[in-house]
């Protein structure tokens, strides 16, 4: 098979901090490539690299027979390199069309952009590629996996014969990720060679045809996907076994400890459930189904319009999300960077940022070691890879930034803690122990409500599922009924039993 792409010995340190190590990597015609390894490994850095945002230390770089030194990200588009980030690049104003050839459109006589031409152009690179896009439409507009196909058809414009794709499902429903690897499998059949960074298991097994492992920056090999088992991968991740991806749980489930009745927002209409206490309570359900509106609702940041919400069994009235958590309730949102991180701030800022409250002394100064503890207890707990508690946050890994986040809400000890997605980007290892202090806080009596759109993350971790379509709530699952197959059947909105 044609090797496209040949990146040998590469190394990369941020202020003496190394970060990759040696490295090799060899992207093949017409091949999907998985590269994996645990939050902080170096996959990203690895990317960039090849993407001209980040000049390597040592080793070279081949492509194409020719050893290249990518300079800046334009050039290497310019040499049929893409990459497509896990935060887009568009700009939401303009439309598919003017996105997908930004800088490059037709222009008539009076330097004027042609937009006949423009969109011309657009419709026919959309329908050889099979992209169900609409020239016209404003990006802004667009869902998350339609904006990535617009991304994608970026690529193609440029006459990509290397896509490199980072975590391109994390925020793609289950269907979206479908659609995409139908995509990949006819760029795939073009000749265009694949990077593909994910976390889950399910879709390296299913789109890639070969895997390189990377840990802490250090080349752990390379394996055809056929070769090798899951447990086998993990442990070239991680460097030791994980006896179960779901640590088993013995909970004890309680008494109702939050009731929910008829309740009904902008987003959704008459949801009616009950919580327990020790309960890992599920909600499932398609983009857009109304999942984290529901809770959203719950905890005080959407308006209800109607319908009550009653705690341990008295009625109470959330305005705000500081009535939420003085009444012991947690939240630990889905798009954790926007809500939840302060960029510029360190590690042990960010750790506190939920708790200030609670770690002040009479006099409303902040208690150092309290924090200093704090930081340092979700260091620990989660596996975060900082050098220390006093690193700024926007210069750790994705996965890393989340587990921060994560880690603080944990702190507040709520009575029910609201995870959405909570491992979105995360790595198998830190998954495992995400999952394992979940079953820690249902042993304690203590509820959690999560949400996810991992189905094998439903099924193995939750007590009940409640499953929604369009705004409504379909069905409540108990324990003996979870299954993928059922949750799928009400998530697209079907009725009656199956
Ligand atoms: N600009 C930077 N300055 C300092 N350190 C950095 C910078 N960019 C990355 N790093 C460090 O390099 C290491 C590798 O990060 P990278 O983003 O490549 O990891 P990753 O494997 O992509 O992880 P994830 O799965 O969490 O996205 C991390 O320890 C990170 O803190």
């Amino acid at each position: 098979m044609k090797i496209l792409l040949n990146m040998k010995n590469i190394s990369k340190s941020f202020s003496k901090i190394n970060v990759l190590n040696n490295v090799n990597l060899k992207i093949e015609e017409g091949k999907v490539l998985g590269l994996l390894g645990e939050n902080g490994a170096g996959k990203s850095t690895l990317m960039k690299i090849l993407s001209g945002v980040y000049k390597k230390d040592e080793g070279i770089i081949i492509f194409e027979d020719k050893e290249i030194n990518p300079q800046n990200p334009k050039e290497v588009q310019t040499l049929g390199i893409s990459i497509i980030y896990q935060e887009l690049n568009l700009i939401d104003n303009m439309s598919v069309a003017e996105n997908i050839y930004l800088g490059r459109w037709p222009l008539n006589v009076y330097k004027k952009i042609n937009y006949k031409c423009l969109y011309e152009n657009t419709e026919k690179l959309l329908k050889e590629n099979n992209l169900n896009l609409n020239s016209k439409d404003i990006v802004g507009n667009l869902s998350v996996g339609k904006k990535q196909m617009v991304e994608i058809a970026k690529a193609i414009s440029f006459n990509s014969k290397i896509i490199l794709m980072d975590e391109p499902t994390s925020a793609l429903s289950n269907d979206e990720s479908e659609k995409l690897f139908n995509i990949i499998e006819s760029l795939k059949e073009k000749g265009v060679g694949i990077v593909f960074i994910s976390h889950k298991m399910e879709e390296i097994y299913r789109i890639c045809d070969k895997v390189k492992v990377l840990r802490d920056g250090k080349d752990m090999g390379e394996k055809e996907i056929n070769n090798v088992t899951e447990k086998e991968l993990i442990k070239m991740m991680v460097g030791r076994d994980i006896e179960d991806r779901f640590p088993k749980k013995n909970n004890e489930i309680g008494e109702t400890i939050l009731e929910v009745k008829n309740l009904t927002s902008k987003k959704v209409k008459n949801i009616s459930f009950n919580v327990r206490q020790g309960e890992v309570f599920g909600i499932a359900g398609l983009m857009g189904a109304g999942r984290t509106e529901t809770m959203r609702a719950i905890f005080g940041i959407d308006k209800i319009f109607s319908g009550e919400v009653y705690l341990k069994g008295k009625k109470i009235s959330i305005k705000n999300p500081e009535i939420a958590i003085k009444n012991g309730i947690g939240f630990v949102p889905e798009d954790r960077k926007k809500e939840g991180l302060i960029l510029d701030f360190s590690v042990l800022q960010n750790s506190v940022l939920a708790i200030l409250n609670k770690i002040k002394n009479i006099f409303g100064y902040i208690n150092h070691k309290e924090e200093i503890r704090i930081s340092n207890n979700i260091i620990e707990n989660l596996e975060v890879k900082t050098n220390s508690n006093k690193q700024i946050i926007k210069y750790l890994s994705g996965g890393n930034q989340q587990k921060v986040i994560i880690g603080k809400w944990l702190e507040i000890k709520p009575d029910i803690l609201i995870l959405d997605d909570p491992t979105r980007g995360i790595d198998v290892g830190t998954k495992a122990q995400i999952y394992s202090l979940i079953n820690n806080i249902t042993r304690k009596g203590k509820s959690v409500i999560l949400i996810s759109s991992e189905l094998p993350e439903v099924v193995n971790m939750c007590d009940r599922v409640m499953v929604m379509h369009e705004g409504e709530l379909m069905k409540v699952l108990n324990k003996d009924e979870i299954s993928q197959e059922r949750i799928m059947y009400y998530a697209i909105g079907k009725k009656g039993a199956i």
